[in-house]
């Protein structure tokens, strides 16, 4: 669903002009003009509604507060597709693309990937997938991600989730991680905090003045902090109960039996 409306954007940016006065005509949004068809032949300048644009989530939180965990836990009840931008920046070291050595030096450092490296790989997910429903997790790690989120992809989130966690604790989970990761040291750890804390505060309070953050106490076991989560999705229950890739499983499918 997205991948057909989001192929769009090539059409969108090459007449950007005319596109900006069918956006002014009509009183368009970005992200809605994203959810539009262009007309058909004798239908000139005239857009129609057409697909709805994605249900997004962002996931944010201090390195080890439990994103990713959490974020398992959502995929299996509500079927959302997760995207993990450090995996995605972790594919491409793995792969030895273009940006990968680049991209590895950052993380070792504990430093944040241009924007543009990680909005593209991200939008290309987006647009590859059949989901409308996605959990994206660990970005936007700055104000500038934010940004060039909302400019190159034309989407804002739904949702935004904080796991609120204490440093001692996220040092403890990361030192135990075990998963061979180069940032997963102290040194590295350390760089880590600062940047969370100067970078990504910014954005956890553009969300919260936003009213879109929701705030998770992250200390706990893992069901014990998903019942904080689970609530956060009840108001979008027919959304998601829409998603093509939801768990028969999960709480919002209504019991066929
Ligand atoms: N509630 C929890 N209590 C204890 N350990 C946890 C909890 N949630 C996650 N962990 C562990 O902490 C580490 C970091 O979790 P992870 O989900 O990778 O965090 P993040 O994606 O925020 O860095 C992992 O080893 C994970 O198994
Ligand atoms: O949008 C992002 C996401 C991650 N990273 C880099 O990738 C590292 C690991 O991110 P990930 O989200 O995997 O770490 P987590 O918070 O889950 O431990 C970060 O420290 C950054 O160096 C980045 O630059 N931009
Ligand atoms: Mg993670």
């Amino acid at each position: 669903m997205w991948r057909r409306v989001a192929s769009l954007s090539s059409t969108i940016s090459s007449s950007s002009r005319s596109l900006s006065r069918n956006q002014a005509a009509f009183g368009l949004s970005i992200r809605e003009s994203y959810a539009t068809e262009i007309s058909k032949p004798g239908e000139e300048g005239v857009l129609r509604p057409k697909e709805k644009a994605p249900f997004i989530t962002f996931v944010l939180g201090g390195p080890g507060s439990g994103k990713g965990t959490q974020c398992e836990k959502i995929v299996e009840t509500f079927g959302l597709t997760h995207l993990s931008a450090g995996d995605l920046l972790r594919r491409e070291i793995a792969m030895h693309t273009q940006n990968g050595a680049m991209i590895l030096n950052l993380i070792k450092d504990g430093k944040i990937v241009p924007s543009e490296v990680t909005v593209k790989l991200l939008q290309k997910e987006l647009e590859s997938s059949n989901s409308s429903k996605f959990l994206i997790d660990g970005f936007p790690r700055t104000e500038e991600n934010r940004v060039a989120f909302e400019r190159i992809v034309g989407a804002d989130p739904d949702v935004v989730l904080f796991f609120d966690c204490p440093e001692e604790e996220m040092v403890k989970r990361v030192l135990n991680r075990n998963q061979g990761r180069v940032d997963d040291n102290i040194t590295t750890m350390k760089k880590r905090l600062k940047i969370f804390e100067a970078l990504n505060r910014p954005v956890i309070d553009y969300y919260k003045n936003k009213g879109k953050l929701y705030t998770i106490n992250a200390i706990g076991t893992v069901d014990d902090i998903f019942k904080q989560v689970l609530p956060i999705f009840t108001p979008f229950e027919e959304q998601l109960k829409q998603s093509r890739h939801v768990n028969p499983k999960s709480p919002l499918v209504e019991n066929s039996s």
